[in-house]
């Protein structure tokens, strides 16, 4: 992801899977009121998974929601590939985001009272689209649940119903994925695991990811990390390890190593 201030509509070498610019959202009004995510302007690249982090309250979770659609701004757009999310009705919104965005947030709701393998194609019936055999065994090999299709949610571990949901977020072949803390509860040998399946559905699949998250560790699997504070973005970090990830947060917390 890059900072650049390429004009809006502009020819980009690399393909971009989204773009966002002067992206503005306040919360309240008056003395009260908090820019949550203040003038952004992002280019992400297509087929890699980009992670976000930034102090607790910096704007990591309005921003995910503005980039997917279910927030609106007050001001500025947001592009998922050529289809622009903002400045368009409620019924368009809804029509495009259901096709081209997917959603794996934490804690995010499977159906109880449907099979795994039902909930996994939900998307694909609420946005009338067609059931792609080939695709949909792909996700269940590439997530290891051909054990759990006929299980409940309630009867699954955390780490596979957040696998289901990686499943559900990828079949309809959305261009972009956003995911808010999606290893927030998971153990470590659980969160690798998601972490990997993400990181293959970029360089394998060539699914482009954009994943909010506080763990340096986790961090770690993205091609590229935004650092993000107080509304904007503060830098980032290409290839990062776990303590180039910790030594650019102490940077932005200003710590001295
Ligand atoms: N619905 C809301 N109404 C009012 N203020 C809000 C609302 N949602 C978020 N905020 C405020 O906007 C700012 C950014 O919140 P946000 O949840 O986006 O931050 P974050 O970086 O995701 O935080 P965390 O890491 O703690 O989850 C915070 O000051 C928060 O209090």
């Amino acid at each position: 992801m890059t900072t650049d201030t390429a004009t809006a509509g502009a020819a980009h070498a690399a393909p971009l899977a989204l773009r966002s610019r002067g992206l503005t959202k306040t919360y309240g009004s008056g003395q009260a009121a908090v820019t949550a995510v203040d003038h952004v302007d992002l280019d992400v690249d297509a087929g890699v998974l980009t992670a976000v982090m930034g102090p607790s309250g910096s704007g990591k979770t309005t921003l995910v929601h503005l980039l997917a659609g279910l927030d609106r701004p007050d001001a500025g757009q947001v592009w998922v590939g050529d289809d622009e999310l903002t400045g368009i009705s409620d019924a368009a919104l809804a029509r495009i985001r259901g096709r081209v965005v997917g959603f794996v947030f934490q804690g995010f709701n499977l159906l109880q009272t449907m099979s795994a393998a039902d909930n996994i194609v939900l998307p694909l019936r609420l946005n009338q689209l067609p059931r792609d055999e080939a695709w949909y065994a792909t996700l269940i090999d590439m997530l290891g649940i051909g054990k759990e299709l006929e299980r409940r949610p309630y009867e699954l571990s955390g780490g596979q119903q957040q696998r289901v949901a990686i499943a559900r977020a990828l079949i309809t072949r959305p261009r972009v994925v956003l995911a808010d803390e999606p290893t927030g509860n998971l153990d470590t040998h659980a969160s690798a695991q998601i972490l990997s399946h993400l990181r293959a559905s970029c360089r394998e699949l060539g699914q482009s990811v954009v994943m909010v998250t506080h763990d340096p560790t986790a961090a770690s699997y993205a091609s590229k990390v935004l650092l993000f504070a107080d509304g904007k973005v503060a830098g980032h970090i290409d290839n990062p390890t776990p303590e180039s990830v910790l030594a650019g947060l102490d940077a932005l917390a200003g710590v001295e190593r």
